[in-house]
């Protein structure tokens, strides 16, 4: 793993994929399906590695897992070289991030940037992930990418609609989500002990008083979770030109 020295703050990205995929109800976790030609996993670790401002990238792997080499082999060596040995994840989400940067922490510094990206979201546009660094540069503490609800919501109880929610300042909050290494570090870990239910990195920030900035980003940046997602994906990576792809 060789580092980009010319960063002046060094940013790392962090790939939660010990995840099992339950909701996909495929043989194997959904990070490791074939999309476009190569596993779901392999396409998320290519956009962050080819972006020049990412130092390196830690993964985060279920415990035997039995399915990296056949990620390894689609990596093309850029992106091998930004890799950081692969850490355990959890038995959540926010317990893999938290295993994530825990291992980060033995390379990185304390103030560095950590954005952590789903596995899961092979679609990351590179303009969305310029579009977060622009938040950083221009002083944001912390930023996150997400799209406003376009959707009229609902609040619903067995069935029965309970009431329309006002939607005007309801975000969906995507990944990457930016912080501070120590940061982050602190408030999920706070957090976490403190029972809070933690599903994205932003909500454990927000719990200990932060006040994250929402970056306007794309909606084809999907979290594959259902099986008609991975479709959806595909016709979304085929519609990419060569430098979105
Ligand atoms: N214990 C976990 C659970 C999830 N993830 C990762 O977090 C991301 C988003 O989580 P989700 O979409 O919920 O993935 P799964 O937990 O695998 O899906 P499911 O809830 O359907 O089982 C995924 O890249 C997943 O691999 C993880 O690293 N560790
Ligand atoms: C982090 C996230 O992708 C933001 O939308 C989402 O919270 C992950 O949820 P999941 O249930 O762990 O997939």
């Amino acid at each position: 793993m060789t580092l980009d020295s010319s960063q002046a703050e060094r940013a790392w990205a962090l790939v939660p994929a010990a995840g099992a995929g339950s909701r996909m109800g495929a043989p194997l976790p959904k990070q490791y399906l074939t999309l476009a030609g190569r596993p779901v996993l392999a396409h998320t670790l290519a956009r962050l590695c080819r972006h020049p401002r990412v130092a390196g990238v830690q993964v985060m792997l279920a415990p035997a897992d039995a399915h990296w080499a056949g990620v390894a082999e689609h990596l093309d060596a850029a992106t091998r070289r930004k890799l950081l040995p692969i850490a355990v994840g959890g038995a959540t989400r926010a317990a893999s991030v938290l295993n994530g940067l825990r291992a980060l922490g033995t390379q990185a510094a304390p103030g560095d940037w950590v954005l952590v990206h789903d596995a899961a979201r092979p679609c990351l546009r590179r303009r969305d992930l310029d579009s977060l660094f622009a938040a950083l540069d221009a002083g944001a503490a912390g930023a996150i990418l997400g799209v406003p609800v376009a959707d009229t919501i609902k609040r619903v109880r067995d069935g029965e609609i309970l009431e329309t929610v006002d939607r005007s300042r309801l975000w969906r909050a995507f990944t990457p989500q930016a912080f501070r290494l120590e940061v982050l570090l602190d408030a999920l870990q706070r957090a976490l002990d403190a029972g809070i239910e933690v599903t994205d990195e932003a909500s454990a920030v927000e719990w200990a008083g932060g006040r994250p900035r929402m970056v306007a980003g794309h909606a084809d940046n999907i979290k594959v979770t259902l099986p008609e997602d991975m479709a959806l994906a595909a016709q979304i990576l085929a519609g990419r030109d060569e430098e979105e792809r």
